[in-house]
């Protein structure tokens, strides 16, 4: 751009010093009228004509390129196919989550802020050569580093060797990375968590140079986990556009879905709620995913409850404890919650133990009640799980169940899409009353694809699980139509760590916000201006063009011209004090009676 404008002023300063030093020839050579001059006067106006016309044509070019540089940053380019990282305006962002079962990275991209004074960054996830979003995953969890705390950032250095990998090198020192951990980190005590992140927050900034300080590490609390999950869930459905929000003023319908995540050890569940109608404010979180306070058109009123201990994975221990804890060692027991003939092995206080499955999910899940908790004393009613307040939820809001809720049903029953209690009870009974030596040799021949090992046994318990959870704990419905288990929409993997970068990239979006209305602005006044610039210019050309040939004539009927060839000095004709302002005339008529 700069370039163009460079080449602009070259030309108009070429074309002006042309135009002078032709003027200035012709009417000396119209003084003496003869036939050179007029061819002169043609030659000049063409120049001037072609000026023109390089000024208009170049000024052209320079719009059109601004406007198909406005137009891929303003919604009108997707970014479904693999991420271009040659593309210099991408910002990037990395979050780590740490979670009981393992830890992930996910990588997120996003275009300079569209400037809109509602817009929230277009932050999207990393999609890599292949066409799947990038992200990479590792186990176990980072918790299990409790009693080696030195070895955790090396555990991690998988992670960040891919992330450094897949975001463009120059990037790297303006590229937040956020490591954060959930429900494992929150079950060990504060002394061994610390020495963890301790441990991370010292080796990270030696191996990498990501913008990244001791405030980028922590363990986040199931309701922040919660309230990042609600958040990332209702951006990728587009919840948070002006046009939801129109709907929202328009109907008495939360515009926004809520949210069940089902992890390995904590549960949450998050949803808009109208505050005025809570009984209790303790599950009660009031955000803004703008910067400035003034702004509450993404104001948030949402009821999050988190539940630690009652992730999928923690509570499968606490049930097979509970089973075995009165039965002497060496026992082996009948449990409903493994499929079919399935032996496990398990010890608890250094006994161990043989369960035998009986596949009967339907038992499984009156077994699993009790663990609910909720004989528990709810001091607001009503409760859902462990004694907490949680106020009846509107048939009207849409709900989405994401981690467990999809692998529960996905991974081995093939569900997809809308939920249905029926067809998840019946498709888990047939999976579970099906010999586990059938199931095991489908296994071998590649007829659960989706499911690992540690899937296909605790498959029955998980799916009991899951199930119990909705509808006995949090008061779901068993007609329920508009719950949608998922794991991705629209190819981006719904994970909270989305959520968690756009909340903590609010402040980039007004920054962003606040240099993109400088830029249009100025942007706005130059683009009015080059436009106007070459037309002005034009009229300039012709005025000056036209007085000068104007005074020319002029002097030719004063007959100034043919006594001049007879006047020995400028003293003869300026007789007139005014006439001796007109310097330039004077200069060039002193010259030319020598040449
Ligand atoms: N099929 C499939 N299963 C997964 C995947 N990631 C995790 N799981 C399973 O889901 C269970 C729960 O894992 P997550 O949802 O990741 O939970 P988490 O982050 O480890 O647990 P929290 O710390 O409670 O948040 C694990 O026991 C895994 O078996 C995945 O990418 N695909």
């Amino acid at each position: 751009m700069m370039h163009h404008r460079y080449v602009n002023i070259h030309i108009v300063t070429l074309g002006s010093l042309i135009c002078v030093n032709g003027t200035r020839m012709t009417c000396n050579r119209l003084l003496y009228n003869d036939k050179g001059g007029r061819l002169l006067i043609i030659f000049l106006s063409v120049i001037v004509a072609l000026t023109f016309v390089v000024i208009v044509h170049i000024e052209r070019e320079n719009s059109s390129k601004t406007l198909i540089i406005q137009a891929k940053y303003t919604g009108s380019t997707n970014f479904k196919g693999p991420t271009d990282t040659t593309d210099d305006s991408l910002s990037y962002g990395i979050i780590f989550d740490c979670g009981s079962s393992g830890s992930r990275v996910y990588l997120y991209f996003w275009p300079p802020h569209g400037g809109g004074s509602h817009q929230l960054l277009d932050i999207h996830q990393m999609i890599g050569s292949n066409g799947k979003p990038l992200s990479y995953k590792i186990k176990p969890g980072l918790s299990t580093y409790s009693s080696n705390s030195t070895f955790a950032a090396e555990y991690l250095r998988k992670l960040l060797d891919f992330a450094a990998k897949h975001i463009p090198r120059e990037k790297h020192k303006e590229t937040p990375l956020y490591i954060m951990a959930t429900a494992g980190m929150r079950l060990i005590s504060k002394t061994s968590a610390s020495a963890i992140l301790d441990d991370v927050i010292r080796d990270v900034p030696k191996w990498y140079d990501f913008e990244f300080d001791e405030s980028h590490v922590s363990v986040i609390s199931g309701k922040e986990e919660g309230m990042y999950a609600w958040i990332s869930l209702n951006y990728m459905l587009g919840r948070f556009s002006q046009e939801s929000h129109r709907k929202r003023g328009s109907s008495s319908k939360f515009s926004t879905a809520g949210v069940v995540d089902m992890g390995g050890g904590s549960l949450q569940i998050a949803f808009e709620v109208d505050q005025s109608k809570l009984k209790n404010k303790d599950q009660l979180m009031t955000f803004s995913l703008s910067s400035q306070k003034s702004d509450t058109f993404h104001n948030y009123n949402l009821y999050v409850t988190t539940f630690l201990g009652f992730g999928a994975n923690s509570v499968l221990k606490r049930y097979q404890q509970n089973l075995v804890s009165k039965a002497p060692t060496g026992t082996t027991l009948s449990d409903p919650c493994q499929s079919l003939g399935a032996i496990e092995k398990v010890s608890f206080m250094n006994s161990k133990y043989k369960l035998k499955g009986t596949g009967d999910v339907k038992r499984c899940m009156t077994n699993l009640t009790p663990l609910l908790n909720q004989t528990r004393h709810c001091s607001t009613k009503p409760c859902s799980l462990d004694g907490v307040y949680q106020p009846a939820i509107s048939s009207a809001i849409d709900f989405y169940g994401i981690s467990e809720y999809f692998y529960s049903t996905n991974d081995v029953l093939g569900i997809k899409g809308h939920y249905n209690y029926e067809e998840v009870l019946k498709l888990a009974q047939e999976y579970c009353g099906t010999q586990w030596s059938v199931s095991e040799r489908k296994w071998n021949n590649s007829e659960y694809p989706n499911a690992d090992m540690a899937r296909m046994r605790t498959q029955c318990f998980k799916v009991s699980w899951i199930l119990e959870v909705l509808h006995t704990g949090l008061h779901f419905s068993k007609k329920i139509q508009n719950f949608y288990p998922v794991d991705q929409i629209d190819g981006q993997e719904v994970q909270w760590s989305l959520g968690a970068l756009i909340h903590k990239t609010r402040f980039l979006a007004a920054k962003q916000r606040n240099l993109h209305t400088l830029t249009s602005t100025t942007s706005d006044w130059s683009r009015q201006t080059r436009v106007v610039l070459p037309y002005l210019m034009g009229l300039c050309f012709v005025i000056v063009f036209g007085a000068i040939l104007l005074y020319c004539r002029y002097l030719q009927k004063m007959k100034v011209v043919p006594s001049l060839r007879n006047v020995p000095s400028m003293s003869y004709f300026m007789t007139n004090p005014e006439d001796k302002m007109e310097l330039g005339l004077i200069e060039e008529r002193s010259y030319y009676p020598h040449s």
